[in-house]
């Protein structure tokens, strides 16, 4: 039986192929090349669509044979053309032919789809053809979320990007901000998605900047990942340190697609050092100069920062920085979200004696305080003891001040190493674990910080 099924297989498949040649014989075709850069070597936005348009199409779907692959998103699998895999797609009334160029024969090894189709047939279909594959690709984008990527510009290879998934857990519900302000944020986000012919029709590049600002542990990076996640856009992150020069930030740039978030990190912490090798200047015209206009749009851009206080007013000037927001230290409200979050205490006895000692000025960042329950997550109660104690003994030196010269010595005493998790009571053994996965952070004056506006957004 598997023999006569296997014979009738390999006659419809011979059948098919002599048709075909019968076909190619009476016709005369056309051959297109969708290749997967353009001139530019930028990412091909057809081809991108292209991929997605295939890969939903019944023929391959049905195919006999097609190659899997795990998607972006490790547990996604992907359906994707074979290097010799002819696809068949009827659009108003024309068959057209799909098949990958092998990428041995590109010397880039980028891919490339050939389009086959009567010559006839291409006057009569090809531009709606080609909208149709845009208008599917983009249905299909707004069903399912996009699989996200995360992609960080190197040192070896200047001017391009190296991605990774984009999977970090981040989202607005999981960050401890004052509610009023999130909300804000969202609905500003939510009215720039809209927003593409109001920004054409002023003749505004449809992009919008955001400076994040606070001191260390108060969540700018993860509010950065919450908003790629909202917005459903892949992250360009620059390594502002890694780019020798102005000409290859601005290299960087124009190789960065549509529906995107660029964020630089520390602006502050690299516009003051004295060495770096890309001008102010450089930076002025990476936010607006017309470099933007020529690369992908629907971009959000986000630059973090521990203070704005000694960063030149040109840089923030409205136009380069649309929305200012704010990361405090905690306060009491952030501190019952966090215990919310990591304990899943909404209520506790011991919250009056916390309140009391926000009250009195003390505080800590969210990462001490989030870290502390996390490390101390199976009794609510020792979690928000250890808390207490940190804020009375570490987070003095962010508010009232008691202890200061105590907690400095006490910093100065202690021997190098790292703490394992479980063993993290205080904020100090805090320190010595984070700082042994990051260089030491020259500790901003909280005092200037916190007494900054609360909710600048604007
Ligand atoms: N507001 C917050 N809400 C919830 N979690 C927070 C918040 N702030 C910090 N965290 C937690 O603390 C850790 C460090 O936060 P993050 O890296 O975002 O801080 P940062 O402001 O970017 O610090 P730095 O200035 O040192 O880069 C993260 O694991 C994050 O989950
Ligand atoms: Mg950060």
């Amino acid at each position: 039986l598997i023999a006569v099924i296997g014979a009738k297989v390999f006659q419809t498949g011979c059948v098919k192929r002599v048709w075909r040649r019968m076909e190619d014989w009476f016709h005369v075709y056309q051959f297109l090349t969708v290749p997967e850069l353009n001139q530019t070597k930028h990412q091909n936005q057809l081809y991108t669509n292209l991929s997605l348009y295939l890969h939903s199409l019944p023929s391959i779907q049905d195919s006999h044979f097609a190659n899997l692959v795990t998607g972006k998103n490790q547990n996604d699998i992907v359906l994707c053309l074979a290097p010799n895999q002819i696809i068949q797609d009827n659009f108003l009334g024309a068959t057209i032919y799909w098949f990958n160029q092998p990428t041995h024969t590109n010397p880039k090894g980028t891919g490339t789809y050939v389009l086959k189709i009567r010559k006839v047939d291409k006057r009569r279909i090809l531009r709606p053809y080609l909208q149709h594959i845009h208008a599917v690709a983009h249905e299909i984008e707004q069903q399912g979320k996009r699989d996200l990527c995360l992609f960080t510009n190197s040192a070896d290879e200047f001017g391009h990007w190296r991605s990774v998934p984009f999977t970090h857990p981040s989202t607005f519900d999981t960050i401890a901000m004052e509610p009023d302000l999130k909300n804000k944020v969202k609905s500003d986000l939510e009215s720039f998605l809209r927003a593409k012919q109001y920004y054409h029709r002023n003749g505004r590049v449809w992009k919008r900047s955001f400076l994040l600002y606070g001191p260390s542990g108060t969540g700018k990076s993860s509010f950065v990942a919450a908003m790629a996640n909202f917005l459903s856009y892949d992250v360009f992150d620059i390594d502002l340190n890694k780019i020798p020069s102005d000409s290859e930030l601005k290299l960087l740039l124009l190789h960065t697609t549509p529906k995107s978030v660029v964020v630089i990190e520390d602006l502050d912490r690299f516009v003051a050092e004295k060495t770096a090798r890309i001008s102010v200047s450089g930076i002025l015209n990476f936010m607006d100069g017309l470099i933007t206009s020529c690369c992908a749009e629907e971009r959000v851009m986000v630059f973090t920062m521990n203070t704005k206080e000694h960063v030149d007013p040109n840089l923030l000037r409205p136009g380069r920085i649309d929305v200012h927001i704010h990361f405090p230290l905690c306060d009491f409200s952030a501190f019952k979200t966090l215990a919310n979050s990591y304990l899943g205490v909404k209520e506790h006895k011991l919250f009056p004696q916390v309140q009391e000692i926000f009250q009195n000025g003390a505080s800590l960042s969210p990462a001490e305080i989030g870290e502390l329950m996390i490390a101390n997550r199976n009794s609510p109660s020792r979690a928000i003891r250890s808390v207490i104690t940190a804020l009375q003994t570490d987070g003095d030196g962010r508010g009232c001040g008691l202890m200061g010269k105590q907690k400095e010595e006490d910093e100065m005493d202690e021997p190098d190493g790292v703490v394992c998790g479980e063993g993290v009571n205080t904020v100090k053994d805090l320190r010595r674990l984070y700082s042994f996965f990051r260089f030491r952070v020259t500790r901003k004056s909280s005092s200037s910080n916190s007494s900054l506006p609360a909710s600048p957004l604007r």
